[in-house]
């Protein structure tokens, strides 16, 4: 089991001073940087040669999340681009065995995301292969919606059987996440918390990142 992690997510940053915004939140453990290619969402982020910039800017290490509709052809180019952690979305991958497997032979963390409504129970015998996996509580695509509560037994069902596997992936929720979610989040079994506006919405950005940490301890979380 790993320990409680805050990864900011920069979606909500201001784009034009991306260096800037992540020198803004120096306790975060992760940034989690949102890579959208309007295909596999209605949306378009940036890509490789952003990415690479703002891993050169900063020590804090960079959490990738594409959702992009090519995995198995582009994660590797986002390993290279300096993430320690990428996360591909199972709806999208062709063979996620392989890529997951490919991700960690280039030296970085992989990970598997899953839309709301896409169930943990068909990829259970695959989650020794991930060191994380991360269950959207919003449908992907844009930043500010409102958590999705209906995904908290799927938290519940994902932390029984990481810890049948008795591994040590990690599990990361992302979308809503705010003082008033990520109590439910870590109750539920959650670990590693993305949280994109309720980070940079707040006047003191660092300060909601220590917040979230605090809130996420004390609703039974695992620090
Ligand atoms: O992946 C996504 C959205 O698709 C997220 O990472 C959001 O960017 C999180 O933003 P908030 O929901 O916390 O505002
Ligand atoms: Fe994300």
């Amino acid at each position: 089991m790993g320990h409680l992690q805050i990864t900011p997510s920069i979606l909500n940053a201001d784009f034009a001073n991306l260096g800037a915004e992540v020198a803004r939140i120096p306790g975060a453990d992760w940034v989690h940087v949102d890579v959208m290619d309007n295909h596999f969402v209605p949306n378009l982020t940036f890509g490789p040669t952003m990415v690479e910039a703002l891993a050169r800017s900063t020590d804090t290490p960079l959490d990738a999340h594409l959702m992009i509709e090519d995995p198995d052809r582009n994660a590797v180019t986002y390993v290279e681009a300096g993430c320690g952690s990428v996360t591909f979305h199972a709806e999208a991958a062709r063979a996620p065995v392989r890529l997951a497997r490919e991700i960690r032979s280039h030296g970085a963390r992989a990970s598997m995301a899953l839309r709301p409504a896409t169930p943990i129970e068909p990829y259970a015998d695959l989650l020794p292969e991930l060191d994380m996996v991360l269950l959207m509580t919003v449908e992907p695509g844009f930043g500010g919606q409102k958590f999705l509560d209906l995904v908290l037994p799927k938290i519940r069902r994902t932390r029984a059987l990481l810890d049948a596997h008795g591994v040590e992936t990690w599990l990361q929720v992302d979308g809503g996440v705010s003082l008033e979610t990520i109590g439910r989040c870590a109750e539920a079994g959650a670990d590693v918390f993305v949280a994109g506006s309720a980070v940079y919405s707040a006047d003191d950005p660092d300060a909601m990142v220590a917040s979230l940490r605090e809130a996420a301890a004390a609703a039974g979380g695992r620090d």
